[in-house]
């Protein structure tokens, strides 16, 4: 399955710096269809399933999960949308750029990468509120650590290699949600 370049937007950056925060607003303005690999895969580990089990493990404690088995889930909910997709947002993946050669091989080159970005401080803090109410088991001190040494070490090498093809656009997630959402359209604007 190839699906065009334009219908492909990725949302990357670190835990906790907004990246679902401005997926919905991105989901309520322009209809994209929202896939966070995150989420695919939370919903994977409540459905119980022998994947779902193996996938907790890794995920409380803070790693990456398998390469395949995170894009098999995203190419699978890519295909179940695509009769009636406007397009798609691909919210925290690829977390490394191994995921990121996969995709461009499996499922095509996109068309922009909104680089939320935030400062270590704001995320943590931000996780750490989150945590009170969110019920993850990820958003505890130890794994927010290791979780953002993840993503400096493996995940912001994705946006170096996404810049070379000029589709980065980098939105100051410091700004309260709505001047934040002001930049992410209008980059999304920008496409059009
Ligand atoms: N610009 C902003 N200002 C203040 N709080 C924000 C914010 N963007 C998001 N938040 C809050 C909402 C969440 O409780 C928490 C993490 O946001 P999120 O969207 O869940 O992040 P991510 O999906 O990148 O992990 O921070
Ligand atoms: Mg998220």
């Amino acid at each position: 399955m190839r699906i065009s370049t334009e219908d492909k937007i990725l949302s990357n950056g670190g835990p906790g710096s907004g990246k679902g925060t401005q997926c919905e607003k991105i989901v309520a303005k322009y209809g994209y269809t929202h896939l966070s690999s995150g989420d695919l895969l939370r919903a994977e580990v409540a459905s119980g399933s022998e994947r779902g089990k193996q996938l907790q493990a890794t995920m409380q404690k803070g790693e990456l999960v398998p390469l395949d088995t995170v894009l098999e889930m995203i190419k699978e909910a890519m295909i179940a949308k695509a009769d009636v997709s406007k397009g798609y947002l691909i919210d925290g993946y690829p977390r490394e750029v191994k995921q990121g050669e996969e995709f461009e091989k499996k499922i095509g080159a996109p068309a922009l990468l909104l680089y939320v970005d935030a400062k270590a401080e704001t995320m943590v803090k931000r996780l750490m509120k989150r945590g009170e109410t969110s019920g993850r088991a990820d958003d505890n001190e130890e794994t927010i650590k290791k979780r953002l040494d993840l993503y400096y070490k493996a995940t912001e090498p994705v946006i170096a290699y996404y810049e070379k093809s000029g589709i980065v656009r980098k939105i100051n997630s410091e700004l309260p949600v709505d001047e934040v959402f002001a930049i992410v359209e209008k980059a999304i604007d920008e496409l059009k």
